[in-house]
């Protein structure tokens, strides 16, 4: 089988996310999307994270309805910060009649170059990069990469950071996450 790795801190997952996703597994080979739900990615400070349980909730209750999408713990056990490269070793190994390729937003292509054995990550995985707005543009060797497949999906101008400020200033952000994502987070009385 072939499947799309999604990695994120996914705090919260929101629809922007699941509008990816959903795109990448009608539109394109790959059969199944892993979302892979990050303990601490090793460009980001920790501090305002939730749980890794419960942000692996949130992804749970997003994905359960969708046949192809599935939520996957498989970080929480390997040693933090979270490169990829070994994650991907790790998953190689434990699936090996799988083919696994990367699906990341062209803001995490743009600071690609600086990830861990990025090389390494380019000779083993085809990478399916879909626009997002973002201020720098990836280093053109990368762009131009014959493993580097640039994805027409919708772009959606929705972040996590923007929905957690927004419940903090006691905003409505109904809309913005899955219906069962929003009555959880609600519910928990996350990010106020
Ligand atoms: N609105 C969106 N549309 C498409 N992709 C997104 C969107 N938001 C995040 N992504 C992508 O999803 C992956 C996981 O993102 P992440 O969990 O960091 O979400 P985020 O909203 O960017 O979070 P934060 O604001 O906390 O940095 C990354 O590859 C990121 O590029
Ligand atoms: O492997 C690396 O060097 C590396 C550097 C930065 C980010 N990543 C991964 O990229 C993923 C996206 O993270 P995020 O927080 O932007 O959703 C997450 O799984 C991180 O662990 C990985």
């Amino acid at each position: 089988m072939k499947i799309g790795l999604y990695f994120g801190s996914f705090n919260p997952i929101h629809i922007g996310h699941l509008v990816i996703a959903n795109h990448m597994a009608e539109h394109s080979e790959l059969n199944e999307i892993w979302f892979v739900v990050t303990p601490h990615n090793p460009f980001k400070k920790k501090s305002s994270l939730l749980d890794n349980y419960q942000r692996l909730e949130m992804v749970h209750l997003a994905t359960e309805s969708y046949d192809k999408l599935k939520p996957s713990d498989i970080e929480f056990n390997l040693p933090q910060p979270n490169y990829t490269v070994n994650t991907l070793a790790y998953l190689q190994e434990k699936h090996p009649k799988h083919e696994f390729a990367l699906i990341m937003g062209e803001d995490n292509l743009n600071s690609f170059h600086k990830w861990k054995n990025y090389e390494v990550i380019l000779e083993n995985h085809h990478i399916y990069v879909y626009p997002r707005i973002s201020e720098n543009k990836a280093p053109v060797h990368l762009l131009n990469h014959e493993k580097i497949h640039a994805v027409n999906a919708p772009i959606m101008q929705i972040s996590s950071t923007n929905i957690r400020n927004a419940i903090k200033n006691s905003k409505n952000v109904r809309p913005l996450l899955p219906q069962q994502v929003w009555k959880y987070l609600d519910d928990m009385n996350f990010y106020r």
